[in-house]
């Protein structure tokens, strides 16, 4: 296909984490479809992954390719092949993998040089991006992946400090955001609690290069959050464009298949399954892509959902299962055998987006990851909200006091390694949980605000729209302000 004379060449550069790359990629997709030239930046064993999904639009006709670059693992003390934060087992490799993150910085300038395009999506972990761009006059636009919802609380957080002065479980109002948010201390991640690690350093650096990048793009769409939008823009200052939800381009089933081409499970199989289940009826249990829970966790959860006796599916990630053999054995035989035709387990990696597109879906157990909230409401379906590290305390608020889509389970502490003991929720808060989403007259309230939500998303991605509209005003002030800068 000959390029034309204007056309935009934007490179995306994900964090090599599956809760920043699916939505990287989408976007690049979606990108590329409107036009622009889309090269995806990643690491020898994350191309494949990549390259599955972009296969159909190059087909299509759309310019989307990869642009490889080597991962230093060995030079920051992590064994070869660990390339993505989803193969980190232990705090020190998690720290070691964004030491390796930092390690990428020429490498980028190198490409950079080489490609000279219009504009770098670089992500929020890379806040030294912007001024390497900038080195070569190109504009740096900053990818967080998250809700403008979390933006605005962090920054409340951030400017009238009322953390300061309170206990660990005492309740507080955020200041200065558009509704009364009451939250704790203990929901708080690492960066408000006083903890200084990697994470901490980072997130001071990214809050710095926030202010000197070209702008924000965030996966969310103007009629989800607009006030949060406008306090985003208007309030903090940011100049930020709207372009989700972004997992909307994968339009038809087989994109949907496609989507999670590494899914452990056949997703005919999956379908299948549900196709058996009446409307609204099973309910959809997965906690991100990373997280692991304990086995005494694990069995509270199992205990819960067959005692609420409603159908569902639920992901259990690789690492469950190895760390909790002993527990295994009471999971696998008396537990699946019990549910069976009640439950379908997972092990490993589940293709969510079409499970989440299925009509029998009436609920999702979810972590918060922005992700999966935004998928849920493109498919129309409430949550029971579960946050457990990071910002998701923060879009548990959104979903479940803003948006009033969900049901929160209740838990209070926000950790990437939950106490066994402390912390465990009981079969009761599960089973009370998913009766209070799944029957009832409040469910199906709630089950119609999402149903809602998922018209409005659908049109925000459509010619007219408003994610539409803001993606090609970003287009074409990149077309006016950012010509290719050939050395
Ligand atoms: O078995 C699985 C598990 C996950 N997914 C997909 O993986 C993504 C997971 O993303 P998300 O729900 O956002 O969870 P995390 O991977 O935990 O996301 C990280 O990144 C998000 C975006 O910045 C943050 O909101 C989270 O707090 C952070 O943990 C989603 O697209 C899911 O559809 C699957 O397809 N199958």
């Amino acid at each position: 296909m000959e390029s034309e004379p204007n056309q935009l060449h934007i490179l995306f550069f994900p964090h090599l984490a599956h809760g920043h790359m699916i939505p990287t990629i989408d976007m690049a997709r979606l990108f590329a479809r409107h036009g622009v030239k889309a090269t995806i930046i990643c690491t020898p064993l994350n191309a494949p992954l990549i390259s599955k999904v972009i296969e159909r639009d190059i087909q299509h006709g759309t310019e989307i390719s990869i642009q490889i670059i080597k991962f230093p693992s060995v030079e920051a003390g992590l064994p070869e092949g660990c390339e993505n934060l989803g193969s980190t087992t232990s705090p020190e490799m998690f720290n070691n993998f964004y030491k390796a993150l930092g390690l990428l910085q020429q490498p980028l300038e190198q490409l950079l040089e080489e490609c000279r395009p219009n504009c770098l999506v670089a992500d929020v972990m890379f806040p030294w991006a912007t001024e390497v761009a900038s080195k070569l006059g190109i504009p740096r636009l900053i990818f967080h992946g998250t809700s403008y919802f979390a933006f605005c609380v962090f920054h409340s957080l951030r400017c009238y400090e009322p953390l300061n002065t309170i206990s660990d479980f005492e309740s507080f109002l955020v200041p200065g955001i558009p509704d009364q948010i009451k939250m704790t201390k203990s929901q708080q991640p690492n960066y408000f609690r006083g903890v200084e690690d990697e994470q901490t350093k980072l997130t001071n650096l990214a809050v710095q290069s926030e202010k000197t990048s070209y702008g924000v793009l965030v996966n969310s769409f103007y009629e989800l959050e607009p006030a949060y939008s406008e306090h985003y823009r208007k309030v903090i200052g940011r100049k930020a464009w709207s372009i989700g939800p972004v997992s909307l381009c994968n339009r038809d089933i087989e994109d949907k298949a496609l989507r999670g081409n590494t899914a452990s499970i056949d997703g005919d199989k999956c379908l299948r399954w549900l196709e058996l289940k009446k409307p609204n009826s099973v309910l959809y249990i997965c906690f991100g892509s990373k997280f692991c829970f304990p086995a005494s966790q694990l069995l509270e959860i199992a205990k819960g959902v067959e005692a609420a006796g409603k159908h569902f599916i639920w992901v259990m990630k690789d690492e469950e299962n190895v760390n909790n053999q002993d527990k295994q054995e009471w999971l696998l035989e008396g537990f699946e055998k019990r549910v069976e035709g009640q439950g379908l387990i997972i092990r490993g990696w589940a293709p969510q987006v079409l499970i989440l597109d299925h009509k029998a879906i009436g609920g999702f157990m979810t972590h918060c990851g922005w992700n999966s909230i935004l998928e849920s409401v493109t498919n129309g379906v409430p949550m029971i909200t579960w946050p457990l590290y990071a910002e998701q305390f923060y879009n548990e608020k959104l979903v479940t006091d803003v948006l009033k889509i969900g049901v929160s389970i209740g838990t209070q502490e926000c950790s990437r390694s939950i106490d066994a003991k402390k912390f465990i929720l009981k079969k009761d808060d599960i089973e009370r949980s998913v009766n209070q989403l799944m029957v009832g007259e409040e469910a199906e309230e709630m089950r119609g605000k999402a149903k809602a939500l998922k018209e409005i998303a659908g049109r925000a991605v459509k010619e007219g729209g408003s994610s539409y509209s803001d993606l090609n005003a970003l287009l074409e002030e990149l077309r006016l302000n950012c010509p290719k800068n050939e050395q």
